[in-house]
């Protein structure tokens, strides 16, 4: 039963009451108020071990300990020799985390020199987690490691020739891309991530592009389970990137528990005061459920951008004004959109007054859960029809 908070406050519902009133007797559609549906939130973390442990019969000796959090795929990456590596793989399917492991792997059970590994991170968050993450797994050792982010390490001087480790090449800068890796053979090692899906730069993303020519010996590894975001929204996302994915084909597996009601909150406002209202309702409820407000992403025009919301992972990502002027059928909107709902770890919501972006129209439908004052079909006399 939906709770009597998620009834449309009074002044709606007069709105849609007059909207009703209003609507022209031949028109196919009305809107009816349809209460917002009670947040699905797991409670659950998924324990990495445990629930990788029936595919890695036989791999446990791998890396025991450094590679215990990984599933599979992840752990032939992360195990992988020395050469140039690629994982190409969408967001969510734990590029960092396994980046992170395989330099931990290769320092400590390959003897590679802490001080010869230069891992490179496309933003400050990211350079922090690999720190933080590396000095768990490493402990003192991990300060001998270098972990810059890209634009501080354009500055520095060119680094010796160690391991490279690059997450997040798509988003590299060429110039950049050129200085580190000009004066490398083909065999060297260097590991990158990245999915040249999610770079939301115009054109193909060159760096990407160039780590094969110059590397064409390269591994190139793919990882399809997705360890950060329900079934629905991954279907969503894969159904939006699918017309123009450069990387066509590619299969993703949902990992975490699928939840009942948890599809796609798609809220239909009346006007920008309804859709804010939704908003604070939303962040409401979420706060009364234990969603910290770092954990609770709202993107559009009172929030973040989704350039910013890409660099983190959220409980719950709320789009805002994803009507057809600001969202339109373009590449550009196709791929923020894509991105914006691959950051999710338990529930999306899009929101949008009139009838919404053209791009939801390419999503399943049964993967909304609508509500709001929601377009339907009007179940009226039937008109006469020519024969
Ligand atoms: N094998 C695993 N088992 C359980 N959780 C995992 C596993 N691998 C990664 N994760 C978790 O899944 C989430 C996504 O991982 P990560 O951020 O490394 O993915 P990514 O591919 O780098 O994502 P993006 O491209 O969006 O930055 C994180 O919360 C991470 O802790």
């Amino acid at each position: 039963m939906a709770s009597p908070l998620f009834e449309l406050s009074a002044d709606m519902r007069t709105t849609a009451e007059r909207r009703r009133r209003s609507h022209r007797p031949h028109s196919r559609y009305v809107r009816e108020a349809v209460p917002m549906p009670e947040p699905a939130l797991t409670t659950r973390t998924p324990d990495p071990w445990l629930d990788s442990a029936p595919l890695l019969t036989g791999m446990d000796e791998v890396g025991a300990g450094l590679l215990d959090s990984l599933d599979a795929m992840q752990r032939v990456a992360a195990s992988a020799g020395r050469g140039p590596l690629l994982i190409n793989a969408s967001p969510g399917t734990g590029k960092t985390h396994l980046l992170i492991r395989r330099t931990a792997y290769l320092v400590q059970e390959l003897g590679v020199p802490a001080r010869q590994c230069l891992v490179l991170a496309a933003s400050t968050p990211g350079a922090a987690r690999i720190r933080r993450e590396l000095g768990a797994l490493l402990g003192r050792e991990a300060a001998a490691i270098t972990v810059a982010e890209f634009d501080d390490f354009a500055a520095a001087a060119p680094p010796e020739l160690g391991h490279l480790f690059i997450d997040d090449l798509p988003r590299m800068p060429m110039r950049l891309f050129r200085q580190l890796t000009d004066h490398r053979g083909p065999e060297s090692d260097v590991t990158a991530t990245g999915d040249p899906d999610s770079a939301l730069c115009t054109g193909e993303p060159a760096a990407f592009a160039a780590f094969g020519e110059q590397f064409p010996q390269a591994h190139v590894m793919r990882l399809s389970r997705n360890h950060r975001s329900p079934a629905a929204v991954l279907v969503a996302a894969s159904q939006v990137i699918e017309p123009i994915s450069r990387v066509p084909g590619r299969l993703v597996q949902p990992e975490r528990p699928a939840l009942e009601g948890s599809g796609i909150g798609r809220y239909f406002a009346v006007d920008a005061d309804d859709e804010k209202h939704f908003v604070a309702t939303l962040a409401d409820r979420l706060a009364e459920l234990g969603v910290e407000p770092d954990e609770f992403a709202v993107i559009g025009p009172d929030g973040l951008s989704v350039a910013a919301a890409a660099e983190g992972e959220y409980r719950v990502v709320c789009l805002t004004g994803v009507t057809a002027e600001d969202w339109p059928n373009t590449a550009a909107a196709r791929r923020e959109l894509y991105v914006a709902l691959g950051r999710t770890r338990d529930l999306a919501y899009v929101s949008h007054t009139g009838s919404g972006s053209p791009l939801l129209a390419d999503v399943d439908q049964g993967l909304f859960s609508p509500f709001g004052m929601v377009p339907q079909l009007h179940s009226g006399p039937e008109q006469p029809r020519l024969l």
